[in-house]
């Protein structure tokens, strides 16, 4: 018999996995899909490296910290600032702390008023003292009420936070709790975003190394016997003496009848690949433009090498939501946006590889609703629950989670009571 069954291989799970099995626990993942990682993938298409929408990770996290060998995963930091695009307009927003040389064309950019300029600086020096889980407590409300109560005008709200933030949050509205916001302002601050070189699924390839894994194999039924429980599957039947429910939140709630769903946030990308050099620029690209399709793009090959075959160039483009179009009518939208930066004949040299439209990327996070969320004990016996969903949507809630079960199930009673986003 198994001490610990882990049901899916996404982040949360392979976090516990791991924090059991380093203290000598019998372990084994069980996860439906054909590899671990969960919404954390890549996949190679043509020659080109794509993850699975456009993820990055942020090296501050307190919890990457603890799980990765950021060293091993060959972290490529991403181009700090931004480039926003109003049609053939293009103005760049630099981030002073990170890139001092890029201070003088942020200065005198005319996108964002000076005064905003000021206040992001001043937001910075407020944002960088605390420590980061504090960032998590506190009064709450919506990123924009945050944002407008800190005096920055609507310009700088339209052209830098709501598609910078909208393609974090895959919103525009900027509706997300001002704790969330307060939080990966700061992350972004220590650390700056980053990806492996190799692509957003080494994270998961790393902790997934070493680990008794099953993938294809999905878990239909937990049925808890006193001191154990029976996981039915599709492979057959497995006996652990605890089990970790590390699903998506919808399969959990099925699984352990908790109300763990808490609504889906989707978004969609689409990924070119052209011969030609048609943009130079390394930067986030922003579409300052609302009422489009397009939220961000990168040339994510000039920003990281490797990602395209030589001579080849590759860019991905953001869609928040699910728009309800076949792919053909997605492709010729996004391309006409495109037309109105690069022109017809440069877009015309783009090559479709692929569209990835995933329907759950995030869970909403309006204001208090961290308050909301579910913890990890369960009504079965012996289950519990890791996942994002008990602490926030991202990568950091994700393993967070995941080590908080596992401390849990090793009566670890210390740990358990780090805070949230520590
Ligand atoms: C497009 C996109 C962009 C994102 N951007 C960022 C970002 O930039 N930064 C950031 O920090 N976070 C980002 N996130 C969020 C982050 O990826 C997630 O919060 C995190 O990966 C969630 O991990 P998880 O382990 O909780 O869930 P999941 O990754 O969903 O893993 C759950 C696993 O359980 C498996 N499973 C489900 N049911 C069963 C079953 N019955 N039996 C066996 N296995 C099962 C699934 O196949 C899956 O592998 C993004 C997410 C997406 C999709």
């Amino acid at each position: 018999m198994l001490d610990v069954l882990v049901v899916g291989g996404g982040l949360a799970g392979l976090s516990a996995a791991r924090v059991l099995r380093r203290a000598g626990q019998r372990v084994r993942v069980v996860e439906a899909a054909p590899h671990p990682g969960g919404r954390v993938t890549t996949r190679v298409v043509d020659g080109f490296t794509l993850d699975a929408g456009y993820q990055v990770l942020f090296p501050a996290y307190p919890a990457v910290q603890r799980q990765l060998d950021l060293a091993a995963l060959d972290l490529v930091p991403l181009p700090s600032g931004a480039a926003i695009r109003r049609g053939t307009r293009v103005d760049v927003l630099g981030d002073p702390l990170r890139d001092p040389a890029g201070l003088p064309g942020t200065l005198t950019t005319r996108v964002i008023p000076l005064g905003d300029k000021l206040r992001l600086a001043r937001l910075a020096l407020q944002l960088r003292s605390p420590a980061p889980h504090a960032l998590l407590r506190g009064p709450d409300e919506t990123t924009e009420a945050y944002l407008k109560r800190q005096g920055f005008s609507d310009i700088s709200l339209d052209t830098f936070f709501r598609p910078f933030f909208g393609g974090i949050f895959l919103g525009r509205d900027l509706s997300t709790s001002a704790r969330l916001f307060r939080y990966y302002f700061r992350m972004l601050i220590d650390g700056g975003a980053a990806v492996p070189r190799a692509g957003m699924g080494a994270i998961a390839e790393q902790l997934a190394a070493g680990l008794e894994i099953d993938t294809g194999v999905r878990v239909r039924r937990l049925a808890p016997h006193g001191a154990h429980v029976t996981a039915e599957t599709s492979a057959g039947d497995l006996d652990a003496r605890q089990v970790i429910v590390a699903t998506d939140p919808f399969a959990a709630q099925e699984l352990t009848g908790e109300p763990t769903a808490r609504g889906r946030v989707g978004s969609t990308y689409l990924y070119y690949a052209t011969a030609q050099a048609i943009d130079s620029e390394t930067r986030l690209l922003l579409n300052a433009v609302s009422g489009g399709l397009i939220n961000n793009a990168q040339w994510i090959s000039q920003a990281v090498p490797g990602r395209a075959p030589a001579g080849q160039h590759l860019l991905t483009v953001s869609v928040l939501g699910e728009p309800d179009l076949d792919d053909a009518t997605l492709d010729l939208q996004v391309r006409a946006e495109l037309a109105g930066w690069y022109g017809n004949s440069n877009v015309g040299t783009l090559r479709l590889l692929h569209i990835e439209r995933i329907g759950y990327a995030q869970f909403p996070q309006p204001p208090e609703f961290a308050a909301t969320l579910p913890g990890h004990a369960t009504r079965l016996s012996g289950v519990l629950l890791a996942s994002e969903v008990t602490s926030m949507s991202s990568l950091q809630g994700a393993l967070e989670s995941g080590e908080k079960a596992a401390a849990i199930v090793l009566g670890d009673l210390a740990a358990q009571s780090r805070p949230r986003g520590a």
